[in-house]
């Protein structure tokens, strides 16, 4: 309705209509008739029609019990009548393209009077076209999607495009060569880790994880092995359209029988008679995207060890959906590959030096992942502050509960802690070439990727504490919390271990148990040992 044509009314009036077939009541400064709406409730005729509710301005009872976001549907957006006399409407919750006024919801170089030795004013001007960017475009359709269980939509691929997000989502390199990056607010030249950084934790702030991986999240790890060991001629056919968002890619190592155990793959490789293609068969499973992938960056054993092969679907490769503990949005697939022939001009890399190829990319992969689980825990720690906040027990906030405090306290101490190693870091990052990161940054990572998890985990539980039966309630007030619970441990099994002896440490993280994070950081230790001085002694 046209706010012109709201009448206004005085609190006494609404009293008057106390009735379960005359029943209005306010809510945040506005007058809603809910004579009819009361049977259609969700929750129920009894709770509008009670005395403290009917006819009575009942905003504290209903934040109490619904998100703001019930108010902004435009199914009860109908419902309202008028404003109250001498009131405006004051609350509110995401504000599209603004940065959150609740203390901790941003790190600290986005909070008022805070600085930060890091973030230049390019870096700012970033964030605040991405935020808006986020918030307009692939907010609205994360949460679709969610519900729905499809790919993200691909009008949201076409204007990440726009602004070549799939490129830049690639971090500093060659690729961005030529681009108009974020409509020219930053130069391909100057493109470094920090605006990558901004990039991961805003669409981190989606609180949504299926679908954050459904935003080719495939691609982020299955294109670099391509860009960085593909032929010219592969290259200029597949690079310009997945970065263009009209081709999608994946990286497709893990099996069910030998896991991430890539030394161990079951996928074969064989070269035709004519040594002009290779023949492929087997099978990969819980493969990011791969259910809508055009391509498949696929380990594969070979004569002389492992091999890594971009396929493209076609006769032979079949995808089929895998039920995880998120939505389908991510597109998690088991592949089969059936005498399937690709030219050897597919090959990436060597013959035989596919585990270069493999581990080219981890530390930038695990080190992505820590810039959205550091997200992600700051925006369940805005959640839990809201709610404590406005939600009353016993008459009084819930916030006013110790115990409550003394979870949000320990929230705010492990992201806090998490996001200024992850700048650190990736200061560094932006200091060294690639190889000198493998050197120096393998083991500091490692580190941070198993406390940032770790810390991931330790703040789901306690903000299911918080939120009560609601932190397990699929819609509603802790429709978030319950996402980020079931959802976290992805964080910690993914990008899991890397180091010498390989093997070993993939197996170990492939009995999908949460040794993951210890794994980790027992390779961060052992890179310590391997630079620790001969001579040293007590
Ligand atoms: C414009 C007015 C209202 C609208 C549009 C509305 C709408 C809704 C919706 C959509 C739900 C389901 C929420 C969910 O997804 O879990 C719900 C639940 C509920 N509503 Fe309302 N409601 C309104 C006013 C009120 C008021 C004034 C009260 C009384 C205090 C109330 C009490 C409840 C309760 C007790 C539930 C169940 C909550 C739960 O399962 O945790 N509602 N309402």
């Amino acid at each position: 309705m046209d706010m012109k044509e709201l009448k206004e009314f005085t609190l006494e009036e609404v009293a008057q209509h106390n009735r379960p077939d005359d029943l209005w009541v306010a809510i945040d400064g506005k007058v809603y008739d809910l004579s009819r709406f009361k049977d259609l409730h969700p929750g129920g005729i009894s709770v509008l029609t009670d005395e403290e509710v009917a006819g009575k301005d009942a905003t504290s009872s209903f934040y109490s019990l619904h998100r703001h976001e019930v108010l902004e549907r435009a199914q009860y957006k109908r419902l309202q009548i008028g404003t109250v006399k001498g009131q405006g409407s004051v609350m509110f919750d995401r504000i599209v393209g603004e940065l959150s006024t609740v203390p901790y919801a941003e790190p600290t170089w986005l909070a008022p009077g805070y600085y930060s030795p890091y973030f230049t004013e390019n870096h700012r001007e970033f964030q605040r076209a991405l935020r808006r960017f986020v918030d307009e475009v692939i907010y609205p359709d994360a949460q679709a999607r969610e519900e729905d269980g499809k790919r993200p939509s691909q009008s949201v691929f076409d204007k990440m495009a726009e602004i070549n997000l799939h490129a830049m989502r690639l971090g500093p390199g060659k690729h961005l060569q030529g681009r108009v990056l974020m409509g020219g607010i930053v130069k391909p030249e100057e493109f470094d880790y920090f605006h990558e950084l901004i990039i991961t934790q805003e669409i981190a702030r989606c609180g949504a994880r299926g679908y954050g991986d459904g935003l080719l999240g495939g691609k982020v790890i299955g294109l670099p092995p391509v860009l960085n060991f593909g032929s010219p001629e592969l290259q200029a056919r597949i690079v310009p359209d997945v970065l263009a968002g009209k081709k999608f890619i994946c990286l497709a190592i893990s099996e069910a029988a030998a896991g991430s155990d890539v030394m161990g793959l079951h996928t074969t490789a064989v070269l035709s008679e004519d040594g002009k293609e290779w023949i492929i068969n087997g099978t990969k499973k819980w493969i990011t995207n791969a259910t809508f992938s055009d391509y498949f960056t696929v380990g594969c054993k070979t004569e002389d060890g492992l091999t890594v092969i971009l396929v493209e679907r076609g006769p032979g490769v079949e995808t089929r959906q895998i039920k995880t503990s998120y939505s389908s949005t991510a597109g998690t697939g088991y592949i089969t590959f059936d005498n399937v022939r690709v030219p050897v001009g597919n090959t990436l890399g060597e013959v035989g030096g596919g585990i270069f190829v493999i581990l080219s990319n981890f530390n930038h992969e695990r080190w992505v992942m820590c810039c959205s689980s550091a997200r992600a825990q700051r925006s369940v720690i805005e959640e839990c502050l809201k709610w404590a906040t406005q939600r009353t027990v016993f008459g009084k906030p819930l916030i006013s509960q110790p115990v409550i405090r003394a979870k949000i306290a320990a929230m705010i101490e492990r992201v806090e802690s998490v996001q200024s190693w992850l700048e650190n870091i990736t200061y560094q990052m932006t200091h060294m070439s690639y190889k000198k990161q493998a050197q120096k940054l393998a083991g500091p990572i490692a580190f941070l990727k198993s406390y940032s998890t770790r810390c991931a985990q330790d703040t789901a539980r306690d903000a299911v504490q918080i939120f009560g039966g609601r932190g397990i309630t699929k819609t509603g007030m802790g429709k978030f919390i319950e996402h980020y619970y079931r959802t976290v441990t992805f964080d910690s099994l993914l990008g899991g271990g890397q180091s010498i002896p390989f093997v070993c440490l993939f197996q170990e993280v492939n009995i999908w148990t949460s040794t993951a994070e210890d794994v980790l950081a027992d390779l961060g230790v052992r890179q310590a040992i391997r630079a620790m001085p001969k001579k040293a002694r007590l």
